[in-house]
């Protein structure tokens, strides 16, 4: 059996592709054709996707392009790459804080405009180079909100710099919690972080909650003369709110990833087209983890990094696999135990999982008949609350 993918948009990194091999095959059939998608933020809010598609790796870590609770009702997993350009926009935020603080875009700007002779333009570099005079980030502190894979490694390298760090995340992972600096102070109020530092950066997702976070309520509690920095997603911006925080000089500096006219002539604002996650590391580690989660997902039906269903592991030993995605209520797996026994078959291992209204079954039937499993997996086909039905055949228990 051949499983295709399809890559959607470009800008998918072609050196994990080159690496897919048998089973799977990169791009040989057209869209409506593919058993999964591989894409970066194409937007799929309006997409109609086929009855074919199981499964749309994320080549990132935001997933706000997809609409996940759609695709869970169709039966289709989505998979992100967590971490997988975390790096990226950490050194770009790094580096930005750097940029704000020392007046670099208005100081290269200054030197450009200068003409006459390299000695003319040295004696009014010493006279003027005073009005770009910046501060260091050591001593200073910096608020982090959204401690996640970026906002950790981005608050654990600022404590390396020598800087005061301030971390934000009512829903903080255990995972994330231990990869973080113990110098770190988590803060539970916003409020604190807002008031106390000198620089604040945000990551995390865009979520009706994180909406406008940046916005005049917010920003007006800050210490005057705050870089401001936004490499997560522009829906956290309040644009208007943030101009006039810049104008009541509460804002020294906004850098963003994230483009709008309404900032062209504001020479406080710094602006970068969504280039956080553009480098060549985080392509190749994002579009190699998404690889990895589709195949794994087509080949043994096993979840490992999904956004809209749980983690669903099970060593297959056995010679017939069933994996269902059925709506989360009760009752299902006696559903399931029930239809199995009715056909007559063993049950090898089971293992059911929700999250939200849909919940995942990998079903290992101690059985060789074909004709039974085909006359179990019609019976699901048929089944109130299941959403979709796969055979996978494990070629070594055969
Ligand atoms: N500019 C880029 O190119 C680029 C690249 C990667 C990620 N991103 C964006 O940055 C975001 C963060 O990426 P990540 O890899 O660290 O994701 P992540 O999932 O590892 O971390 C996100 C963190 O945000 C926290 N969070 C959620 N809601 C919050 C809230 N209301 N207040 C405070 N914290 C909250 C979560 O608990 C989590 O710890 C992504 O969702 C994505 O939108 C942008
Ligand atoms: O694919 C990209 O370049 C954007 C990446 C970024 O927004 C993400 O959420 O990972």
């Amino acid at each position: 059996m051949t499983f295709h993918i399809k890559t959607i948009g470009n800008n998918i990194d072609q050196i994990a592709l080159a690496e897919v091999e048998a089973p799977f095959m990169v791009n040989e059939v057209e869209e409506e054709q593919a058993d999964a998608f591989i894409c970066r933020a194409q937007p799929f809010h309006n997409y109609t996707f086929s009855k074919k598609l199981l499964a749309i790796g994320r080549a990132g870590a935001g997933f706000n392009n997809i609409p996940i609770e759609r695709c869970a009702q169709e039966g289709i997993v989505v998979f992100n790459a967590p971490g997988g350009n975390a790096n990226a926009v950490k050194e770009l935020v790094l580096g930005m804080m750097i940029f704000g603080t020392r007046n670099l875009e208005q100081a290269n700007q200054w030197l450009r405009a200068q003409t006459g002779t390299d000695e003319e333009i040295d004696q009014r570099v010493e006279e003027a180079k005073k009005v770009f005079s910046g501060s260091e980030l050591a001593g200073k502190t910096l608020g982090v909100i959204g401690l996640g894979n970026i906002g950790s490694r981005v608050a654990n390298d600022a404590r390396r710099l020598g800087m005061k760090v301030l971390g934000y995340d009512p829903y903080l992972s255990i995972e994330h919690a231990w990869n973080l600096s113990h110098h770190v102070k988590r803060v539970h109020q916003l409020t604190e972080l807002l008031q106390k530092s000198d620089y604040i950066t945000v990551h995390m997702p865009a979520t009706p909650e994180t909406q406008g976070l940046l916005n005049w309520a917010n920003l007006s509690q800050c210490k005057k003369g705050v870089i401001l920095l936004n490499y997560a997603r522009d829906e956290i911006s309040n644009k208007k709110d943030i101009l006039r925080a810049i104008d009541a000089g509460i804002v020294k500096f906004f850098g963003t990833d994230f483009g709008s006219e309404c900032f062209n002539n504001c020479a406080q604002v710094f602006l970068t087209p969504h280039l956080g996650g553009s480098t060549k590391e985080a392509g190749l580690n994002c579009t190699r983890m998404a690889l990895d989660s589709v195949q794994t997902y087509l080949q043994t039906g096993e979840i490992i990094n999904a956004v809209n269903f749980p983690r669903v592991t099970q060593e297959l030993l056995s010679p017939y696999r069933i994996t269902l995605i059925n709506k989360n209520v009760p009752n299902v797996v006696a559903q399931i135990s029930m239809a199995v026994a009715k056909e007559n078959i063993n049950i090898a291992n089971i293992v059911n999982r929700g999250q939200g209204d849909y919940a995942y079954t990998l079903l290992d039937l101690d059985e060789q008949d074909e004709e039974k499993i085909k006359a179990l997996i019609e019976r699901f086909s048929k089944a109130d609350n299941v959403v979709r039905v796969r055979l996978i055949k494990n070629k070594r228990g055969m």
